[in-house]
């Protein structure tokens, strides 16, 4: 347990290739004092020089951190090559996040933080069968419908398709799916983010929100209906708002979180506004799950130059949604 009386939030290795395990130091060197945390990986997958103190149990990594990042040990078969994934090591990137998962439901971690995976390295060498964490995880939790928000100070916003092709994107948003994500939405801003009259801005899925219908249908077929309907129930929602001007500064003073129609549409404004800020939470699952919002940055990994800023933030808001739900439970 921490001075908050909450047990440390388990943090995933994500790909040891990656800059997981630099940007995990990292972490611990801004946090070790205020907020407790564990990562869980093979100790010899970290830089060499970082400071580590190896636990047995969660329960040892308040105390563990005066000295270094606690590490729960979890072996890998090979050797880490920054910048290089290994097929032999992606199925313990698969079994360190399951393992982690388990920690979070028995208890003995408060929350769950990922460090970013490469989807296709997994796919092809690691046995993994979904195209990210967070289909991953509703999956292992047994829960239909999860949410995607990236949250910044500057916006939040959620993707309402996620990992698919383009292409895709029309037939797979449907109104039932789409009223899920709202509804879900909705009720993380109030949990989740103390907000008790949530705003919510919602995007049309073509240029200007299809123009009256000439330059789509979506909008007038299913999605303003779908609003008119929700708003009707007292939801506080505006839209359908054309994608490219939802995002400037005095568009975003008007919501608190947006909904967009697909995964670029949502993740070009937040990355582009708070790229080193920026926290990906997945909302509709039993417990918190947080994760920086960039990927594995192959390319500058092992080379001490990948930023911690965005796993600090996932960490922090973690730990504060775990003490937001200990508190309302
Ligand atoms: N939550 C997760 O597990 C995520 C995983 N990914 C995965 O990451 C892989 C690489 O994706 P990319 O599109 O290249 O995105 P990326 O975020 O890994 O890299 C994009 C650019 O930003 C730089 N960058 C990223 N994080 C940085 C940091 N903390 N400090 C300094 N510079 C940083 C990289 O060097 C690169 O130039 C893909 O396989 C993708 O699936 C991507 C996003 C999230
Ligand atoms: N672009 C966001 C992303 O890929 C993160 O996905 P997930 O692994 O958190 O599902």
């Amino acid at each position: 347990m921490s001075g908050s009386g909450l047990p440390p939030v388990a943090l995933s290795c994500g790909d040891p290739a990656g800059i997981g395990p630099e940007i995990a130091v990292g972490a611990w060197k801004a946090l070790r004092d205020s907020l407790p945390f564990f990562w869980i990986g093979d100790p010899a997958h970290l830089p060499e020089d970082a400071p580590m103190a190896l636990i047995d149990s969660p329960s040892e990594a308040m105390a563990a951190a005066a000295e270094g990042l606690p590490v729960l040990p979890h072996p890998f078969p090979r050797a880490n090559t920054p910048g290089t994934p290994s097929p032999e090591n992606a199925p313990g990137v698969v079994d360190v996040l399951t393992r982690a998962v388990e920690l979070v439901r028995a208890g003995e971690a408060s929350a769950l933080t990922t460090a970013p995976i490469a989807k296709k390295v997994l796919v092809d060498w690691g046995g993994f069968t979904h195209p990210g964490h967070t289909e991953f995880l509703a999956d292992l939790a047994g829960v239909e419908h999860v949410v995607m928000m990236l949250a910044s100070e500057e916006l939040r916003v959620v993707p309402a398709t996620i990992h698919i092709p383009l292409a895709d994107v029309p037939s797979a948003l449907t109104e039932d799916g789409l009223e899920a994500t709202i509804r879900i939405t909705h009720a993380a801003l109030r949990r989740d983010f103390g907000l008790l009259s949530p705003r919510i801005a919602i995007a049309g899925l073509n240029p200007h929100a299809g123009e009256g219908g000439l330059l789509g249908a979506e909008e007038g077929a299913m999605i303003a209906p779908l609003l008119d309907r929700l708003r009707a129930e007292g939801l506080d929602l505006i839209g359908p708002l054309p994608g490219d001007t939802m995002f400037h500064a005095a568009a975003r003073a008007h919501y608190d979180a947006a909904i967009a129609m697909y995964h670029d549409q949502a993740l070009i404004p937040i990355k582009t506004l708070a790229f080193d800020r920026g926290v990906n939470v997945t909302l509709g699952l039993p417990f918190v799950r947080t994760s920086p919002d960039h990927g594995t940055a192959f390319d500058i990994a092992g080379r001490g130059l990948a930023n911690p800023t965005s796993l600090i933030e996932a960490l922090k808001l973690a730990h504060q949604m775990a003490a937001m739900r200990a508190a309302a439970s």
